[in-house]
């Protein structure tokens, strides 16, 4: 679905993504995991066409993505951190993308909205909203469109403990209806139950992708944290 080859980017003198290469697939839950600064984010953007790649590239459904912007259609996208107009609503903020998507007539999956009380909060200004409640509308909108992708980068980081199983819940539905979710957190507790891949960066460098089952049998750690701290213990 998303294939990746040797994409490399620098960011000045710096060497962020060194010769990534992976590859995406259907019905995947990916972690995509490493330390601070290893060029997880950086690599997101570059699937998403926010980032150009220095060297390599990318294929959405065996087209490179440089040459049509309109695969990004089917992916939801939820940033670390969602910038959003101030004085708008968040009633006016879902119109307005849904007028960019020309969606108001598509099938439209509400349910985060539903299930966050977000109706109750309409008219509520985005410079007036918590954190949290500030994630759980980045948090509905990457799912709004009911695309095949889907790209979160940390989606429970400011979310109460219910709001976050509700979302880890919604992500596992996802899955099973066949999508591709990629997943970057720090909270790896919170990826246990979701995943079946894994994808482990350092320094810019895709060290492993593999199966969260094999992974497991190569460290002999169920929990993701701990098999995790294995591989950076011997690394
Ligand atoms: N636009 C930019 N200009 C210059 N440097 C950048 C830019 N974006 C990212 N970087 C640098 O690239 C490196 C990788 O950043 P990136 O955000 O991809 O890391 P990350 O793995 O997502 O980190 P974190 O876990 O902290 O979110 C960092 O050193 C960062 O400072």
């Amino acid at each position: 679905m998303i294939i990746a080859s040797n994409v490399s980017k620098k960011f000045g003198k710096m060497k962020v993504l060194d010769n990534v290469s992976a590859a995406c697939n259907k019905s995947q839950c990916i972690a995509l995991i490493g330390p601070n600064g290893s060029g997880k984010t950086t690599f997101i953007k570059c699937l998403l066409g926010m980032v150009v790649p220095g060297s390599g590239f990318i294929t959405f459904n065996e087209k490179n993505i440089i040459h049509d912007w309109r695969y990004r259609a089917n992916i939801g996208y939820m940033p670390q951190i969602g910038r959003y107009p101030d004085n708008m609503t968040i009633a006016q903020v879902l119109d307005m993308l849904k007028d960019i998507r020309k969606s108001k007539s598509q099938q439209l999956d509400e349910d985060l909205i539903n299930e966050f009380n977000l109706p109750a909060l309409m008219n509520k200004r985005m410079s007036t909203l918590s954190g949290g409640t500030r994630q759980k509308v980045s948090a509905s909108l990457a799912f709004l469109f009911n695309p095949d992708v889907l790209i979160l980068d940390e989606p429970t980081a400011g979310l109460d403990p219910l709001s976050a199983e509700i979302l880890k819940e919604k992500i596992t539905t996802e899955k099973k209806k066949g999508k591709l979710i990629l997943i970057t957190s720090h909270v790896l507790s919170d990826l246990d139950d979701m995943i079946t891949e894994v994808m482990y960066m350092q320094d810019g460098s895709l060290r492993f992708h593999k199966s969260f089952e094999e992974l497991r049998s190569d460290t002999g750690e169920q929990k993701l944290s701990k098999a995790i701290a294995q591989v950076m213990k011997n690394n």
